[in-house]
């Protein structure tokens, strides 16, 4: 699937400034992943993410798609085989437009004709889609986003994207914005998603818990460098301690990120 071949990424590289935020990783993902990423206050999370996207371009190394050089390929033409979502519920969906709308455009990736065409059949569709969200948003469709909440935001925003069957999903800390019952359902939804549609996903959180509950795999970051993995009957036999205890193990120092969430709840 997608596999990073000795990645570094050197900010500021030959400046006073120069920043080695990720250092020669080698990462396979394979079909079917869930992996969640857990790391200290800049570990490099989000910069192995603006990787993969294609937002930035690796100072060494590679970045295959099923066997495929993808490292100089554009953002705007990866995105067309991976999503992501990030913090900010309000970025993933166009608040000026209504429900319907923003879902066609997702659909039919943004064709000028599309308004036109937008039968019933295609809005019998949308409606059952949007049932699953079980938001009660199916009866809400001509309605502006601006009008929605961030969680029913998001789970749209999530929504929209399993609808183009990204190859694989970035998953930035999708939940960290919206209160924790919010959170949850979005948090609910995602898995499900993912389990239902058998997608490809990443998802940086915060939330140990989360990290140990969702997903096949999970990785922790430090300094740039993943430092441990663990997967299926070792992943499941984790709990927040036992990773906070590994981190101490591995760094010899305690675990430092100001936003992480340690409660085993
Ligand atoms: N565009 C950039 N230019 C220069 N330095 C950057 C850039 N993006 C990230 N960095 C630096 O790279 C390092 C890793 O940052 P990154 O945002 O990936 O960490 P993170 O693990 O996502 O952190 P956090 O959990 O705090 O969000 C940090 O030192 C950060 O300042």
């Amino acid at each position: 699937m997608i596999e990073l071949k000795n990645v570094s990424m050197i900010f500021n590289q030959g400046t006073v400034n120069e920043n080695p935020a990720i250092s020669n990783i080698n990462l396979k993902v394979r079909e079917g992943d869930f992996i969640t990423v857990i790391g200290s206050n800049g570990a490099g999370k989000s910069t192995l993410f603006n990787l993969i996207a294609g937002t930035i371009v690796p100072t060494v190394g590679s970045i295959h798609l099923n066997d495929r050089n993808i490292t100089r390929d554009p953002e705007y033409k990866r995105a067309q085989y991976i999503g992501r979502i990030f913090q900010n519920p309000l970025l993933g969906t166009a608040s000026n437009m209504s429900l319907e709308d923003n879902m066609t455009i997702t659909y039919k990736k943004g064709f000028k004709w599309l308004k036109r065409s937008l039968n019933h059949k295609m809005r019998e569709f949308f409606r059952t889609e949007l049932v699953q969200l079980r938001m009660g948003l199916e009866v809400r469709m001509k309605e502006n986003l601006a009008l929605f909440s961030g969680g029913q935001r998001q789970a749209l925003t999530l929504l929209m994207m399993v609808l183009s069957r990204p190859d694989l999903i970035l998953l930035d800390e999708h939940t960290a914005a919206l209160d924790p019952k919010n959170a949850e359902i979005v948090l609910e939804l995602t898995n499900k998603f993912i389990q239902e549609y058998s997608l490809t996903a990443m998802m940086i959180t915060h939330n140990m818990s989360h990290a140990i509950e969702y997903g096949n795999r999970l990785l922790m970051m430090d300094k740039g460098e993943i430092i441990f993995e663990a997967e299926g009957e070792e992943k499941k036999a984790l709990t927040v301690e036992k990773l906070i205890d590994k981190f101490h193990q591995i760094r010899h120092k305690s675990f430092e990120n100001d936003r992480t969430l340690l409660s085993d709840e």
